[in-house]
């Protein structure tokens, strides 16, 4: 860890939040445990994550991408654990770019573990990524959280999801504190969990607990999880028809839309939101390093 002080900004997309940390060159060194400090919503300066804003061009995992995207968000769970993807972060990290000048309002890619992603961002400063296909593993997922159990879907956006629908989503309780169980030989690596309810026709709401930050408001790949398993559990399949199919994903934090087009590209449409930004004390930074 540098002594100097670093520079961060911190924003959220549908409350969805993120400790942003640009660097250019990629000359700060962030171990999980500065990260998780970071992320600490008491003692640091809280987030479900961390958007470390990199050029691709400088970081051994984005260099095959800096072609087609000059940055690379190299995102972090709150734990400090790495993730393939983060669709919220996406969002976010456009909004910074833009802010920072290094983007403008209309088209923009963005290189991440995930592949690069394609941005839109609309003068009414809503922000469109093109998210990628649903793989959808015919594995048969159960789910359990206090003392029930639900059949789920498996569904991996570039990270991996359990989509569960259940009754109420109140049967999710306070127990998105304590992680729900979901199979380890279906999810080595982990899983992020959904659980869903009908709200209307092509229209759903969720609650969500992520591998790495606990419950959280939001989750941009998990809402695009909930629409294709949603859309499946409903008959509609894009590539069959030729016609789009769209769900509304209601979250704590806020709503997202969600479409899955003819060719399989999911698309999620949402806000951005950059709230401040600062100086990390390098005092801290000295003190809880050592
Ligand atoms: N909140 C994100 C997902 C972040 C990664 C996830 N916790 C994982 O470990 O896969 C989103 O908006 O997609």
């Amino acid at each position: 860890m540098s002594t100097s002080q670093i520079a961060f900004l911190k924003g959220h997309g549908t409350e969805n939040d993120f400790v942003i940390v640009p660097d250019p060159d990629n000359t700060i060194d962030l171990p999980v445990s500065v990260v998780a400090r970071l992320c600490d919503r008491r003692a640091g300066i809280g987030g479900d994550g961390l958007l470390h804003a990199v050029r691709s061009a400088a970081h051994p995992e984005a260099q095959a991408m800096a072609g087609e995207a000059e940055w690379f968000m190299d995102y972090r769970n709150a734990d400090g654990s790495i993730a393939e993807m983060c669709g919220n972060g996406v969002r976010v990290f456009a909004g910074y770019l833009q802010r920072a000048g290094h983007a403008e309002e209309g088209d923009l890619a963005v290189a991440t573990r995930g592949g690069v992603k394609k941005v839109h961002i609309a003068k009414d400063g809503e922000i469109t990524v093109s998210m990628g296909r649903a793989l959808l593993p015919g594995d048969g997922v159960t789910v359990s959280l206090g003392g029930r159990s639900w059949d789920a879907r498996n569904v991996n956006m570039g990270n991996p999801h359990a989509v569960a629908f259940v009754e109420d989503l109140a049967h999710a309780g306070d127990l998105l504190s304590v992680p729900p169980y979901s199979p380890a030989a279906v999810y080595p690596e982990g899983v992020n969990i959904e659980f869903v309810v009908d709200r209307g026709p092509r229209h759903v709401a969720m609650r969500v607990h992520e591998r790495g930050s606990g419950e959280t408001r939001s989750c941009g790949t998990g809402a695009c999880a909930v629409a294709v398993a949603a859309a499946r559990r409903d008959g509609a399949d894009p590539s069959e028809t030729g016609t789009p199919v769209t769900y509304t994903v209601d979250l704590p934090g806020g709503t997202l839309v969600i479409t899955e087009r003819p060719d399989g590209e999911i698309e999620m449409t949402g806000p951005a939101v950059i709230v401040a930004e600062g100086l990390i004390d390098s005092a801290w930074l000295e003190t809880e390093s050592a």
